[in-house]
């Protein structure tokens, strides 16, 4: 079996995914990923399948506005209808898992389908259960074993069989969504991303686009996947941390502080980069040479200089050492967002939320080339500013209309999210809403 090497530190991190980033934009191949999709996708793909989905992607959320005025109101309509579930709570104690996965998911059904669900809507529970089911399962230890021996456990029950199960039901649905998009289609009006993608495939005229119907289906499957559950945990975690810190929620809320906006910057930062504690956060790109591509002396270079084999913390090697080290053909390489994350020298307490960690010496907001939880260079994700819009608005409604109240002391709640393949899994926890 070829090794796998981990990229520790900002160095090593930001010199493969930025100063490198042409050779490491490859993601490796995962057998259930293959199974389910067949090369097809945004998320999984490679070459120009995924230059041209990234592309049509980030163009499209773009023109529905991600980023912009008019995904906002959509976001402000979506925060309304998350208030007013969460007074329907009337006070009691819950666990918001469920109702802080709703709204997310109908961000992407409104961007998706021009559409938001009612959230005890049939089909869009359905919906959200089986991504919600399949974003978990892919990323469980069970999967890490399936995709070393793929040809054995095929044959044997367990979860790749229920991932299987969930995809043919999402595509049946989307493919629904497609036809009726299909029927009633205006070329000079789209509605919305199926509409896009639909009139690109009409510009279409060669056989090696990225514009089929297969890689449609495909392509909302995988916005569903990045864009639902990442979104409904940080929600979940800030909930928990605003809970313990009550401080900061009361910063973050007061007119009267000085820098509102810059309190919720740092809120949101520190609270991501708490989620940030990953035990390993990916990505996994294939050695450039696995791929089968010419050797040109920068690919050269980013073996001799990226892929040390006798430590995975190529930080703490020293620079001829680096240099030295060769990969083997079809190197499995690991970027460790974590460890970036989490470094000391710029993070100082990177196990405690502290938005001070955000903070410079006058007391303004600094930015940090260190918070890279969407990570960075040509894989960044597609979704960020849509994320970060998501995060403040739902969050900011929350904070407007409700306390938040603990069923235990504060004190005593654990935020520690425990790692879960490759996820970090939050406590669950309870909350009461009550409303101001
Ligand atoms: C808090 C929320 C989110 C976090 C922390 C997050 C984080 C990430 C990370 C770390 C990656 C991998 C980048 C890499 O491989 O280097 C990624 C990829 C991606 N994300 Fe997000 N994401 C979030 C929300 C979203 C949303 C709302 C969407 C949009 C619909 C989205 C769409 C994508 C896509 C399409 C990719 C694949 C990009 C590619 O391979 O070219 N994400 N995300």
């Amino acid at each position: 079996m070829k090794p796998t090497v981990v990229l520790h530190g900002y160095e090593a991190v930001k010199e493969a995914l930025i100063e490198l980033g042409e050779d490491f934009v490859e993601r490796r191949s995962f057998p259930i990923i293959d199974k389910v999709n067949r090369g097809l996708r945004i998320v999984f793909s490679n070459g120009n399948i995924w230059k041209d989905t990234r592309r049509f992607t980030l163009m499209t959320l773009r023109n529905f506005g991600m980023g912009k005025r008019s995904i906002e109101s959509r976001i402000q309509e979506e925060a309304h209808y998350l208030v007013e579930e969460l007074r329907a709570t009337r006070g009691s104690p819950c666990d918001p898992t469920f109702i802080l996965g709703c709204a997310p998911c109908n961000v992407i059904c409104s961007i998706i389908f021009h559409n938001r669900f009612d959230y005890n809507n049939q089909d869009f529970l359905a919906l959200a259960r089986r991504i919600n089911e399949n974003v978990k399962l892919l990323s469980s230890p069970w999967m890490q074993v399936y995709n070393s021996f793929p040809a054995l456990i095929d044959y044997l029950p367990g979860s790749h069989k229920i991932i299987i199960e969930n995809t043919n039901f999402l595509r049946s649905y989307f493919v629904k969504e497609i036809k009726e998009h299909e029927e009633s289609l205006d070329v000079n009006d789209p509605r919305d991303l199926i509409d896009c993608f639909l009139i690109e495939m009409k510009k279409a005229n060669n056989a090696e686009t990225a514009f089929t119907y297969e890689n449609l289906v495909i392509t909302i499957s995988d916005l569903f996947g990045a864009g639902t559950e990442t979104t409904s945990s940080t929600l979940r975690y800030a909930l928990l941390l605003l809970m313990k810190h009550p401080e900061v929620a009361g910063m973050a809320k007061d007119e009267s502080c000085e820098s509102p906006e810059s309190a919720w910057k740092m809120f949101l930062a520190s609270l991501i980069l708490g989620l940030g504690r990953r035990p390993l956060m990916l990505y996994p790109s294939s050695s450039p040479r696995a791929t089968g591509n010419a050797r040109t002396s920068r690919q050269g270079s980013a073996h001799e200089g990226m892929v040390p084999q006798r430590s995975a913390d190529s930080v703490a090697m020293r620079e001829e050492e680096r240099r030295g080290a060769r990969a083997d053909m079809g190197t499995t390489i690991l970027v460790s967002l974590t460890s970036v994350l989490h470094d000391d020298k710029e993070f100082p307490r990177p196990e405690t939320f502290d938005p001070g960690h955000f903070l410079d010496d006058s007391g303004k907001f600094k930015k940090s080339n260190y918070f890279v939880p969407f990570s960075t260079g040509k894989r960044n994700c597609a979704g960020e500013a849509l994320a970060r819009m998501e995060l403040f608005l739902f969050l900011t409604s929350i904070l407007q209309n409700f306390n938040l109240k603990s069923v235990v002391d504060p004190k005593k709640l654990d935020t520690t999210p425990v790692a879960n393949g490759f996820v970090s899994v939050l406590p669950s926890f309870q909350v009461s809403f009550v409303p101001v």
